[in-house]
């Protein structure tokens, strides 16, 4: 395909989502109807949608329309990047419709990027710019516009499988070059190849995960210990407790209110040599106490905007609300699952405070017998996602 041919499939490929579908399954259902297209046509395309839902309010400004759709966003995306929308929408080949009167008329009287206001510029929804200020303060400009950006792709080291350099040198012989990332002990950042990955004699044989790395520094923070029972209570794919497997021996526990959600951790497990005992909603109180109770709760998500930018535009405050209510149940309902002197660690990826210290310190109100160990707050602007940790321990 053309490059212009791509622009014109993420035109269509938007108008989808625009519409109501999610973006993986929009750009799935395109690829089905588009057999010609190769992995390199539909990566491209991938990339156009996701760029342009990252930056879906600068976007629609800068193609100064007032209605979004496909072509709008696009038009404005090669605006933002200072490519001129004429020369790509020009209807030959198998490029876009060239632009009309009035898409003209419009481009020619929007603001420039300089002039847009400031939550514009940075694609930030204007109820959360607030609570992102107060929890970035100088970071705030900087941190929102690493979040326009595609996120780099890190892998974690299995320690109980190699060292970190040993992993590079195997990962390089399938061309796949990372460089060490000195925020956490076991991470790679992928500088080319990403491509490989899922494919690779190294992650097929578990010898690396792909994961992020503001958890993997995060989870390198737990207290643990060899030999400990450990509960990821909140499990989904497992992320977390194959991070915490590969630490140290333990006895490593999984559940989730959704047990759909951990379909991929028993090969996940397998790939990686651990063994995660599921339990059941309804059977982790019987298989208790644990020395460690991690909660890594369901969140806005607003610190991985790179990877997930529709929940950027989804998150309303009644749907925070919700969130909120959901945390403290958790919160409560997983500390009751922690033994004496055991710890209770409560994770998530957002950036905002009502969740993440505002959460804590309301568990701590009406909880006396935990108290505060430490808690941190990981990128951006610097390194991975957006992470919280606060570590509780039962006194
Ligand atoms: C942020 S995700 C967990 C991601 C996972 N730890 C990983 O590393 O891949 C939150 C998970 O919490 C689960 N969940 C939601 N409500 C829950 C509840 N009340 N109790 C336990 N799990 C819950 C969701 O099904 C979801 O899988």
């Amino acid at each position: 395909m053309t490059p212009e041919a791509r622009i014109g499939s993420a035109v269509e490929i938007l108008d989808r989502v625009i519409a109501g579908e999610p973006a993986e399954r929009a750009l799935t259902n395109w690829a089905r109807g588009h057999r010609f297209a190769g992995s390199r046509d539909r990566a491209a395309i991938r990339d156009h949608v996701y760029d342009a839902l990252r930056r879906r309010r600068s976007a629609l400004a800068l193609s100064g329309q007032a209605e979004e759709g496909g072509r709008a966003l696009m038009i404005g995306l090669l605006a933002g990047e200072g490519a001129d929308p004429a020369a790509v929408f020009s209807g030959q080949g198998y490029a876009p419709a060239p632009l009309s009167a009035a898409e003209a008329q419009a481009l020619a009287a929007a603001p420039a990027p300089a002039d847009l206001p400031e939550a514009v510029a940075l694609d930030v929804p204007d109820w959360l710019a607030g609570p992102l200020k107060r929890r970035l303060g100088a970071d705030y400009a900087r941190a929102m516009a690493v979040m326009r950006s595609r996120a780099p792709v890190f892998l974690r080291v299995n320690a109980q499988r190699a060292g970190r350099e040993d992993a590079q040198a195997a990962l390089a012989a399938e061309g796949i070059v990372t460089r060490a990332s000195p925020q956490a002990k076991f991470a790679l950042e992928v500088v080319e190849g990403a491509s490989r990955i899922r494919n690779s004699a190294s992650y097929l044989d578990g010898l690396v995960e792909v994961q992020d790395l503001s958890p993997q520094a995060a989870v390198e923070r737990l207290p643990l210990k060899p030999g400990q029972r450990v509960l990821d209570y909140c499990a989904g794919g497992g992320g977390k407790v194959l991070a915490m497997a590969a630490q140290v021996p333990g006895t490593w526990f999984a559940h989730d209110a959704d047990p759909r959600r951990m379909t991929d951790l028993p090969a996940r497990a397998a790939r990686a040599g651990v063994t995660v005992r599921q339990l059941a909603p309804g059977s982790v109180a019987a298989a208790g106490p644990f020395d460690l109770v991690l909660a890594d709760v369901p969140c806005s998500g607003t610190g991985t905007w790179r990877r997930t930018p529709e929940a950027k535009w989804t998150l309303t405050p009644a749907r925070l609300r919700t969130l909120l209510h959901t945390q403290a149940a958790i919160l409560d309902a997983a500390a009751a699952l922690v033994g004496p002197k055991g710890t209770l660690a409560y994770m998530t990826c957002s950036l905002l405070d009502d969740e993440n210290g505002a959460q804590v310190a309301a568990f701590l109100d009406r909880s006396p017998g935990f108290g505060l160990e430490f808690e941190q707050c990981y990128g951006p602007p610097d390194g991975g996602d957006g992470f919280h940790l606060s570590c509780l321990k039962r006194l």
